[in-house]
């Protein structure tokens, strides 16, 4: 029977991007490729993101995340996910310890700071954006001048050229486009997501400039497909933004979910996320859930 039988899970989105959370903390179990696609499938669970806490690995962290996507594959950063996993840890009943408001999570990808601004939004520090090619990461590399725009090889779409590539502890490619609803994100998005010049793959944005404040922002994602909302889509869009000009360092990124509100703070180069998030309903795995997934 797997670990995972009757385990008890939170059912929750941050605008509109669906999140489920699984709390592993005291377990040494590692949710397999094959178990998140099950947990995936199942409507109750359904997910774009998966969250698990895992017990802290570096001192002075409350939890290390582990983020999947709904086809099984491991990111290194989900911000609508983040909000999620720090309301469970500070409000759920089962989930949250001794409170104290100033989590600091953990990833492959490295740490995030949440506090939070009211019961159900939170700020999260998602770290300064990695500008270099090797870091994002793209297949060749491209001097590090404005933000970076990337040659892609998808020759039917010869009017959807040079997108920004960022990195926000996953790789993001932003097209600025006249209007976002244009473009069928599921004809478009995966085509862009597997060319050749992303060696990790890449979330794909496309961003209208509606003023230097104003972003709106439509997403492809690796692994999920297309969603109502993508944290850290709007971190890279507002970074890759105020690189060229396009947008002042802090910015309101409009997603079909909702708004975030961006901040690329010039102290420390960090990126901040603020938003809602929301809780649908919790629920537990059924046994059978896991016939067949190793
Ligand atoms: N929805 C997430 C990002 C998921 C990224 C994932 N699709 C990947 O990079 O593999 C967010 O709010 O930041």
């Amino acid at each position: 029977m797997s670990a995972l039988s009757n385990h008890r899970f939170l059912k929750m989105n941050g605008l509109g991007n669906e999140i489920t959370v699984l709390d592993l903390r005291g377990s040494l179990h590692v949710v397999s490729s094959a178990e998140a696609r099950a947990i995936a499938a199942d409507s109750r669970s359904r997910f774009d993101q998966l969250m698990v806490l895992h017990d802290p690995v570096s001192p002075g962290t409350d939890a290390y995340l582990r983020i999947y996507n709904t086809d099984g594959t491991e990111s290194g950063a989900c911000g609508n996910g983040t909000r999620c996993v720090a309301w469970a840890m500070l409000a759920d009943p089962i989930m949250s310890r001794p409170v104290h408001e100033g989590l600091v999570l953990e990833t492959k990808a490295g740490l995030l700071p949440v506090t939070r601004v009211s019961d159900t939004v939170f700020t999260v520090d998602m770290g300064p954006p990695r500008l270099s090619w090797n870091e994002i990461p793209l297949r060749d590399p491209y001097p590090d001048t404005r933000a970076i725009a990337v040659d892609t090889h998808i020759p039917e779409h010869p009017e959807l050229q040079s997108p920004s590539a960022v990195g926000m502890g996953n790789p993001h490619a932003i097209f600025w486009v006249e209007n976002a609803q244009a473009y069928d994100l599921t004809a478009v998005g995966p085509k862009f997501e597997h060319d050749p010049v992303f060696p990790e793959r890449a979330n794909i944005s496309f961003a209208e400039v509606v003023s230097p404040d104003h972003v709106v922002l439509r997403v492809w994602e690796r692994g999920a497909g297309a969603t109502r909302a993508c944290g850290s889509a709007a971190c890279a869009t507002l970074v890759a933004g105020a690189r060229k000009g396009l947008t002042g360092r802090k910015a309101k990124i409009s997603l079909p979910g909702g708004d975030l509100l961006i901040e690329w703070r010039e102290s420390d180069d960090h990126v901040l996320m603020t938003g809602e998030t929301q809780l649908e309903h919790e629920g537990f795995f059924v046994p059978a859930l896991f016939a067949g997934a190793a």
